[in-house]
């Protein structure tokens, strides 16, 4: 049942309730952001878009479903909840939907709300969150995608869905500008913000490849980077979640000019949301939480069908990924963590 907060009538509140969100973690999907949201959220001065951790207002699972032009006074309503539970204006609200980063129209959206808007994005390891995401789709036979991987092994879905997002990017190929500057160092294009039919259709190709085209972090990236300065873009990775959760909480808050705060950290070092219990709220210590595949359990990995996936997605990801390392070099981003060189460069 709503409470009176989640009833409130926008029309009738006072204007500094209503004040656009300061800040979006716009994604990605499954790569720790509930663990980031479980615990940040306690600083007095960080707060959300309620009424849980994701509103999937302007965008869902499902691209088909975007909603960028969704009703803003709903969402105005939304934005007040945690100022009115809180009883003051003077906090951060912002959007947890991890379902903006991939969603082409979005970063407009966001713009328009705000252009001073700070914008968050986790990214993980690309083949990691494509089997995390396989994982979860095929354990629960409820969720969106699970028709998709029921009878697929990891290897017979990567050789599938490479094969589909590969050639819908050659489709799109067709209808680029010709004479333009395509190439991985071009200035960055947005929807909107000089992206062409052919560049469109290429962003649509990994938009509506949920488990695989997601992890395609270059393109979405680009389109959030035509749209906000890069000082406005804040780029975490999993693994800083995942060895000194503290720090990286530690870069949120400074990212968004509020003062340290003393989190639980019994609860820092826990693992949100995992592979052994698909729950925002549900924690899992670190040693609770079993390897989908591991070398050290399975020494002859690469010769296995699922090593030949991993070597098909390292290929299939390896553009992409030179681009955030070159991004990464030039300071654009974050550094990337060093695995990520090894792998892809
Ligand atoms: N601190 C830390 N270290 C390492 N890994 C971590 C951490 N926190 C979350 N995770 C892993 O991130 C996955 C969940 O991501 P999200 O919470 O973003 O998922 S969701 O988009 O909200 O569904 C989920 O991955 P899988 O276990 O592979 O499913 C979590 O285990």
């Amino acid at each position: 049942q709503p409470g009176p907060h989640e009833d409130a009538d926008p029309l009738s509140l006072p204007t500094e309730y209503l004040q656009p969100i300061t800040y979006a973690v716009v994604g990605q999907q499954k790569s720790g952001t509930s663990t980031l949201w479980n615990n940040i959220v306690f600083h007095p001065h960080i707060k959300w878009v309620s009424p849980s951790k994701e509103i999937f207002y302007f965008s869902n699972d499902v691209p088909s479903t975007t909603l960028c032009d969704a009703d803003l006074i709903g969402y105005q309503r939304q934005m007040a909840v945690q100022r009115l539970k809180n009883n003051r204006t003077d906090m951060h609200v912002g959007d947890w939907s991890t379902t903006y980063f991939s969603c082409v129209c979005c970063p407009v959206v966001l713009r328009t709300m705000n252009p001073s808007m700070k914008i968050i994005v986790v990214l993980r390891d690309p083949i990691q969150r494509t089997l995390s995401r396989f994982l979860e789709q095929k354990r629960n036979p409820g969720f969106t995608f699970h028709d998709q991987v029921a009878n697929h092994t990891f290897a017979s879905f990567v050789e599938e869905e490479v094969g589909k997002v590969e050639k819908c990017v050659q489709h799109a190929g067709r209808v680029k500008t010709r004479g333009r500057d395509n190439s991985p160092d071009r200035p960055p294009r947005g929807w909107g913000a000089g992206m062409d039919m052919g560049d469109w259709l290429e962003a649509q190709c990994y938009a509506r490849s949920n488990l695989l085209g997601w992890s395609v972090y270059d393109i979405f990236l680009e389109n959030y980077m035509a749209h906000f300065p890069t000082k406005q873009i804040l780029v975490l990775y999993t693994n800083e979640l995942a060895t000194a959760t503290l720090a990286t909480m530690r870069k949120v808050e400074k990212f968004l000019g509020v003062e340290p705060y003393s989190y639980d950290e019994e609860k820092a070092v826990l693992i949100f949301n995992s592979r052994e219990c698909y729950h925002w709220h549900c924690a899992k210590s670190r040693n609770e939480i079993r390897e989908a595949r591991s070398k050290e359990r399975d020494p002859m990995l690469d010769a296995t069908p699922f090593g030949q996936a991993s070597a098909r997605l390292v290929k299939f990801f390896r553009p992409h990924m030179r681009r955030l390392i070159k991004w990464a070099d030039e300071g654009k981003i974050s550094p990337v963590p060093q695995s990520w060189k090894s792998t892809y460069a």
